[in-house]
């Protein structure tokens, strides 16, 4: 079998990319214009990670917009794939780094991602575990000299088999060279030489502030050859976002309550910018909403119970933002 995805067949068409498709094919069918001895398809044990990805393409499509990283994360399916097709094949294969910066402000999608990527290297064989260490400074750096390299080996070990992931990294920068952030950085590169195919390390954080870190540090930028730009949702995408949470929780958003969030994310983007958290804002209104109704609910109905279709249903007076 083999795979191509239709997101790259629409590019090629011109279409806009949306959603990470699988098209699998039969190894048996002959390629076109026939197949030589040297174009003839090896039978190969890589078929068998073709299924693992529906699972990964599905869950990728279950998200709202994030194109290019749909199509980031097909791409590393796909060079693993022919890794392991070439190694079958006694070709030169592997050696390749995984590490990654993940550039983005709050809520766009870097944790969630972080973690369907784990699972795509475990299930490709690349990380033993696939589990992911989300950690941040405070995790990291200690309170006396040798403390910090400690703190940081120990969760490396933690992390060997799936990804560390360290949120808001450019803070172990914060401090300059007498900081012990700055251990925390030496300590974390020497483990990416020591462990160097048993774990991935991804540095996430605000663009511009990752760039300058990245910059402070001229060893960093070539340690971490994926970078990838997490852009802020647009209102119809975190609306989008919106019905999804609720839809996953079996509930449902009135038309008016709908422009009623609406308006407020318009407003909450226009008045926080940098610190606008897109989709974790979307998550928490949806929860405090949900509170809101089992109140109204609790209040409303005080001898009965509500019907089904009103346990669902969030109400514009639900949300109060
Ligand atoms: N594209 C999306 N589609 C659906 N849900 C999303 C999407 N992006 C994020 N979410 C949801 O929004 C919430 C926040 O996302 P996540 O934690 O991945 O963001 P983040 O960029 O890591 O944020 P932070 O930097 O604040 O940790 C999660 O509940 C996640 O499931």
């Amino acid at each position: 079998m083999s795979i191509r995805s239709a997101a790259s067949s629409e590019r090629e068409e011109g279409r806009p990319s949306r959603q990470i498709n699988i098209v699998l094919r039969s190894h048996d069918a002959p390629a076109v214009g026939g197949t030589s001895a040297l174009s003839e398809p090896v039978p190969a044990k890589s078929a068998a990670h073709a299924g693992l990805f529906q699972e990964i393409g599905r869950e990728l499509d279950a998200l709202v917009g994030l194109d290019n990283i749909k199509e980031l994360v097909f791409e590393i399916y796909a060079l693993l794939q022919v890794a392991q097709m070439r190694s079958e094949a006694g070709l030169a294969s592997g050696g390749q780094a995984y590490h990654m910066v993940f550039k983005g402000n709050p809520g766009t999608g870097k944790t969630t991602v972080a973690r369907i990527v784990a699972k795509l290297f475990q299930r490709m064989g690349v990380l033993s575990k696939g589990h992911l260490i989300e950690v941040e400074r405070a995790d990291l750096v200690g309170e006396y000299i040798g403390h910090t390299a400690q703190k940081t080996r120990d969760l490396v070990k933690k992390a060997l088999g799936g990804i560390l992931f360290i949120d808001e990294a450019y803070s172990l920068a914060r401090g300059g060279e007498k900081d012990f952030g700055k251990e925390a950085i030496d300590t974390l590169v020497k483990a990416m030489e020591d462990h160097r195919s048993q774990f991935v390390l991804i540095l996430a954080g605000y663009s511009s502030e990752i760039d300058y870190f990245l910059m402070s540090n001229p060893g960093l930028p070539s340690r971490f050859p994926i970078q990838v730009e997490f852009p802020d949702y647009s209102i119809d995408q975190l609306l989008q976002i919106a019905e999804l949470m609720a839809k996953e929780r079996d509930y449902i958003l009135m038309p008016q309550a709908v422009v009623k969030l609406k308006q407020r994310l318009l407003q909450e983007k226009d008045e926080s910018l940098h610190a606008f958290s897109n989709a974790r804002y979307v998550r928490n209104a949806i929860e405090k909403a949900v509170r809101s109704q089992a109140v109204r609910l609790l209040n409303q109905y005080e001898h009965a119970s509500p019907g089904r279709q009103e346990l669902m249903t969030l109400r514009t007076e639900d949300f109060k933002l």
